[in-house]
């Protein structure tokens, strides 16, 4: 009985040390990666190849410009000198989506005279409900190339340079050096934090805004000497399960085009100093009720990390690492799963066909579910899969009966997680799950099944 026990003590023993190992190794692998970073990030001015010629310093407005924006000149407020201030001013969007779309449509109408559009990725169809510079003809092609076209149109006196590329801590410093304001229209945490930090150090004003389902977010970052950075409300990053993106939650147009044109409206007030700059203070929306409030945010932290009087962070990091996330919305694919309890598509697509009886649950959320199935898939959502009461439930029903379960959900992420949760209940039963999910149905399967 003891030498049993003593055993299984040292191959649990043997299981932590290896375990500690792993994660040594992996550590020490990040840890050069953060090295290597920082060396970039040091010598980047010398190995840049982006050039921004000089910004024409305009002194008076032409008769054009009094034409053109005539509606706005006659506000107190802003009048010539405003537009001039205007005309002579340079706007960093990053992110030409939801948000950067409207702000910069509104922007470039305005008359900023030099506007900077960062983005890596092209134009898809599910983008045009509300990314609303794009069009049909232009999916595939770079969104800030495809906004430039669009806002050229709109004002061929607005100066565009396109930055179809990755902002990162490698070339982030030298870009926004050339902005006097960047609009933060991004998707994900590790952008935010790094653009967070990239502009206290430039000290240059951020306009974040955020959007998701029918709620939006809207404040000014790094505005003054008293403004909060985003780290001041935000010290740690939130853990990655935690964040939902648009393409999971789902976002209307509407709701992205309201705050990214208050973004704008906030840039505008910035650059030409009228009214009370958004920094401080937060603003909620909430599209259901069509209710818009507005939260005092805390002022700058006195210890905050970067932008207190002796700050611990003087220079950018590796943002995903910090933040656990990528710097993209798109979907990590999961690996929780052995071979084993996974099945491809088009293994489970001869099983159909060869009528095993089997039971397919898709795991998707009913709104999701409506849009398409497969035939005879019962819809049991994850979460309710998450839930030990439905769980207790289904194992009556599962008594006595010996047909493999399949389990299927869009991507072939959260049905992972559910066969996990299902054989640690189940764990004699034969439970897999569809690898890639329907996105692998409609590509190796059926070109006909629809792609959301
Ligand atoms: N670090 C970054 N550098 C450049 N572009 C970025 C960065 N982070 C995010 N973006 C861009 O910001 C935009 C955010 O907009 P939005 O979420 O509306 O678009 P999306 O990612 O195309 O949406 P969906 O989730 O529906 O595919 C995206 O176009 C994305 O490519
Ligand atoms: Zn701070």
């Amino acid at each position: 009985m003891i030498a049993a026990a003593a055993d299984s003590f040292e191959v649990e023993k043997a299981k932590l040390c290896r375990k500690i190992a792993e994660l040594q190794a992996a550590l020490n692998a990040k840890d050069q990666k953060l090295r290597e970073l920082q060396t970039r990030a040091d010598n980047y001015g010398a190995e840049d190849e982006v050039q921004f010629a000089p910004r024409d310093k305009h002194e008076a407005l032409s008769n054009d410009d009094i034409a053109r924006y005539s509606r706005q000149l006659i506000l107190t407020d802003f009048g010539v000198s405003g537009q001039l201030k205007l005309k002579n001013s340079a706007v960093l969007i990053v992110g030409m989506g939801g948000l950067g779309c409207p702000a910069a449509q509104y922007l470039a109408s305005a008359g900023c005279g030099n506007l900077g559009l960062v983005d890596y990725d092209q134009v898809e169809r599910s983008n045009l409900h509300r990314q609303t510079l794009h069009t049909v003809s232009r999916c595939g092609m770079s969104k800030a190339e495809s906004a430039r076209i669009a806002l050229l149109e709109l004002n061929p006196h607005c100066r565009i340079i396109c930055h179809s590329h990755l902002l990162n801590s490698f070339n982030a410093m030298h870009i926004i050096r050339a902005y006097d304001v960047v609009l933060d229209c991004s998707d994900n945490v590790a952008t935010r934090y790094l653009l967070n930090d990239a502009c206290s150090m430039l000290q240059r004003p951020l306009v974040s805004g955020s959007a998701l389902k029918l709620d939006g977010q809207l404040t000014v970052y790094c505005y003054g000497e008293h403004g909060p950075c985003y780290r001041c409300i935000y010290p740690v990053p939130p853990p990655p399960e935690a964040v939902t993106n648009c393409g999971d939650g789902g976002v209307l147009g509407a709701v992205t085009g309201t705050i990214g044109a208050m973004q704008a409206l906030e840039a505008i007030k910035v650059i030409v100093g009228f009214g009370d700059v958004l920094a401080g203070r937060m603003l909620i929306f909430d599209g259901n009720s069509c209710q818009f409030r507005n939260i005092k945010i805390r002022g700058k932290r006195p210890n905050c990390h970067l932008c207190s009087a002796q700050p611990l962070i003087t220079g950018l990091i590796d943002y995903e690492l910090f933040c656990g996330m990528n710097a993209n919305d798109k979907d990590n694919a999961l690996q929780l799963l052995g071979p084993e309890q996974r099945i491809k598509v088009l293994d489970y697509h001869n099983l159909v066909a060869q009528t095993v009886p089997h039971l397919l649950l898709d795991v998707r959320a009913p709104a999701e579910f409506e849009i398409c199935q497969l035939p005879d898939a019962t819809n049991v959502p994850l979460a309710q899969i998450l839930d030990d009461s439905y769980i207790q439930r289904f194992a009556e029903q599962l008594k006595n009966k010996q047909y493999p379960i399949f389990v299927v959900c869009r991507r072939g992420n959260d049905s992972q997680i559910a066969v996990q949760h299902m054989k640690a209940r189940f764990p004699d039963h034969s439970i897999r799950d569809l690898e890639d999910g329907l996105h692998g149905w409609t590509k190796l399967v059926d070109q006909n099944f629809p792609i959301y």
